[in-house]
């Protein structure tokens, strides 16, 4: 058993961005101009009273090198093909067979030679079918000259037949009809020698070597695997990770909370994070802060790969959780460069006949934690894994609003990440203490401020560490309190109830329209809240402007501008609707447009839009306020970006 040289795995997301923003590799300490303190040498702690000011800080880079360097990739186990998904292979798998086995038909037809229909037309030839073949029978026949077998999909292709002729390009279907008998066919059309005939090992050779060691399983693995007749592969196994929270202020989940107490929710985010990582998360529970309830915690924890406590890293009245950890192996307690999650314990505990157990002892603040085991301890799991893109995929973004940085950390703002018309924008999620889950919980990335700068203003670039490439988080957000939000078409009684529905209960819902949307979409919606009222021009100028317009995302327009921009519209359908009156055929055109765009929202939209245009037809008034653009000479707008892009 060899385990793998080097990963390969789906880097699809890295596609996004540079993707190793936190590579080991890219930062030696050198590149920090030797801002590394730590005067012992790795594994050896410092002593307790180190302090945490920033002469001591450690970079994050630092700190996972330090933390990477003791983590190997994990042994090799035999596990059921399912069992393998999102494992790496932990050895080369080379093919036991042919794939296809046989040559076989990729069609239902006729096998004959080619000799035979190279010159096929109208009338001629008429082969004589001596057999058929179905997928999973060899047929004992030979197809020799003016003969054909008759052959199903799949079926391996008889002895002297080289190509096959699909059913459609012969009299098969007439016959039927007519009731000729099938003992006969008439090839109607010539077709290139080896047509629909795949070759045996067209897709794998026996003996080539399918998937290198390294490659993770994903289905298309699963199946390759299966399709060479494996039912079990090697693959390096999932670490175990024991989760150990402590505190005697920490109460478990379920059960009654004592005044003063909080509930344990480390345990819980931290063994989600090592199972999202790809590990498997062991909860030991609450240490308690005394001595011997530690030691057994530590204890129970001692079959594992890696012990991740969280609490007691940083200065307070219970330092015993350092005292433990230093009485029984070699720990160092960090101060690191990041907001948050400055206080961080990392070393080895001693294990009688075994190898030292590694501990990463997460601050205690429940952001902190899980962002700390973000940082670190999902690196070292994918360590284990045997992965080597150990680092979340990064973005670069604009800002969409402020991130304070007040004391010299790099920090990690919570941001809910969108790309918009090509560009990634992060928009904080809300108050950043690192007691404030709930704006983790609503973030997909994480938006950095360098330690150096004091600010990073809202229209500032700003590198993303992409968490999840959550659509879901996205639409969930986009129009919660729209009770047909996420029905399907088909479920939405009438378009015009949707519309009602739209007006009723998106009117107060601030996220239904975001100053950040596309103009048009923005004009758009502003027009469902109508109702399918038409909206003078003016109007419709004056939202955009006043309500709408933003230092981050200004409109400056003119009502011209406007009129052009929505008269250039293939999508929303706006041109048509503003026509004086309405021409069916028109509004139809546009809502086939939408519809063309291919999603179920789309022809939500398409319907709507019908429907705005049905109600357009009792109505004198111009939508658009034609009016309005004739006494209109301003110059035109410069163009953004946006319009340009419409
Ligand atoms: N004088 C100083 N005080 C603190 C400093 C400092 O430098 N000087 N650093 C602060 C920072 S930053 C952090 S982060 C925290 C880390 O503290 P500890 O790791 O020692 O953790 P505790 O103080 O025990 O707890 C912090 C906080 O988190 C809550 N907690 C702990 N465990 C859990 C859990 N399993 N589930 C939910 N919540 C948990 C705990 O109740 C505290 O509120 O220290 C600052 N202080
Ligand atoms: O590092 Mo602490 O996590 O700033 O709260």
């Amino acid at each position: 058993m060899t385990t793998h040289a080097h990963s390969r795995e789906p880097h699809a997301h890295d596609a996004h961005g540079d993707g190793d923003h936190e590579s080991i590799h890219d930062h030696g300490q050198d590149a920090h101009g030797g801002h590394d303190h730590d005067h012992g040498h790795d594994g050896h702690h410092r002593g307790r009273h180190d302090g945490h000011g920033h002469e001591d800080m450690l970079e994050v880079e630092q700190a996972l090198e330090r933390i990477i360097a003791h983590f190997s990739p994990r042994d090799a186990v035999e596990l059921p093909v399912l069992e393998c998904l999102g494992l790496a292979l932990a050895e080369d798998v080379t093919s036991p067979l042919n794939l296809p086995p046989l040559a076989n038909s990729a069609m239902d037809g006729y096998a004959v030679l080619h000799a035979d229909i190279a010159a096929a037309n109208d009338t001629a030839p008429t082969l004589s079918v001596i057999s058929a073949v179905a997928a999973g029978q060899v047929s004992d026949q030979t197809v020799t000259r003016g003969n054909a077998i008759r052959i199903m999909t799949g079926a391996p292709v008889p002895a002297g037949a080289d190509t096959v002729v699909p059913f459609e390009e012969t009299d098969e279907l007439e016959r039927r009809r007519t009731g000729t008998p099938l003992d006969e066919i008439a090839i109607r059309k010539a077709l290139p020698l080896g047509s629909n005939v795949r070759p045996a090992g067209e897709d794998v050779q026996a003996g080539e070597l399918v998937l290198p060691a390294g490659t993770v399983v994903r289905p298309a693995e699963a199946g390759v695997l299966a399709s060479l007749g494996l039912a079990t592969a090697w693959v390096i196994r999932r670490p175990v990770v024991a989760v150990l929270s402590t505190g005697d202020e920490l109460t478990t989940v379920g059960e009654d909370l004592e005044p003063g107490h909080i509930y344990d929710s480390n345990s819980s985010s931290v063994a989600a994070a090592v199972r999202a990582a790809g590990g498997v998360a062991k909860i030991i529970g609450i240490a308690r802060d005394n001595l011997d309830d530690l030691h057994r915690c530590i204890d129970a924890a001692s079959d594992s790969d890696l012990l991740v406590t969280s609490a007691g890293v940083s200065k307070g009245d219970y330092d015993m959780v350092k005292d433990v950890l230093e009485q029984r192996g070699d720990m160092n307690f960090w101060s690191v460069r990041m907001r948050p999650a400055k206080p961080l314990a990392f070393g080895l505990i001693n294990r009688e006949g075994r190898e030292p157990l590694p501990l990463l002892g997460l601050p205690g603040n429940p952001v902190s934690a899980l962002l700390a085991f973000e940082m670190f301890g999902r690196a070292a799991v994918r360590r284990m894994l045997g992965r080597d893109l150990l680092a979340r995929p990064t973005v670069e973004g604009v800002l969409t609003g402020p991130i304070f940085n007040s004391d010299g950390r790099r920090v990690y703002a919570r941001v809910e990440v969108e790309r918009r018309d090509g560009t990634w924008f992060a928009t904080p999620t809300g108050p950043q203490g690192s007691n404030i889950l709930t704006s983790l919980s609503k973030a997909n990335g994480l938006a950095i401020c360098p330690s150096d700068l004091t600010r990073k203003n809202a229209g500032q670039a700003v590198k993303i560490i992409m968490l999840d490439w959550n659509e879901e988080l996205l639409l969930a957000r986009l129009n919660t309190t729209c009770p047909s939000f996420g029905k399907t078409s088909a479920e939405i009684a009438h378009p015009s109830d949707l519309v009602k529905e739209i007006r009723t209960h998106c009117a107060g819902d601030t996220e239904f329209i975001q100053s950040s949307m596309p103009l048009q979409e923005i004009v758009f919606r502003t027009l469902l809240l109508q109702g399918g009222e038409p909206m003078p021009l003016s109007e419709l100028h004056t939202e955009l402007t006043e309500k709408w317009s933003t230092p981050i995302r200004p409109i400056t327009l003119t009502v011209n501008g406007l009129a052009r921009v929505l008269d250039s519209d293939v999508f929303y359908g706006f041109a048509a609707i503003a026509l004086e009156e309405p021409e069916p055929e028109e509004v139809l055109d546009s809502a086939r447009m939408l519809t063309a765009a291919g999603t179920a929202e789309d022809e939500q939209l398409a319907r709507i839009l019908e429907v705005l245009a049905a109600d357009d037809d009792d109505e004198d008034e111009d939508l658009l306020g034609e009016d309005d653009l004739d006494d209109d000479d301003e110059e035109p707008p410069e163009e953004d970006e946006e319009e340009e892009a419409e």
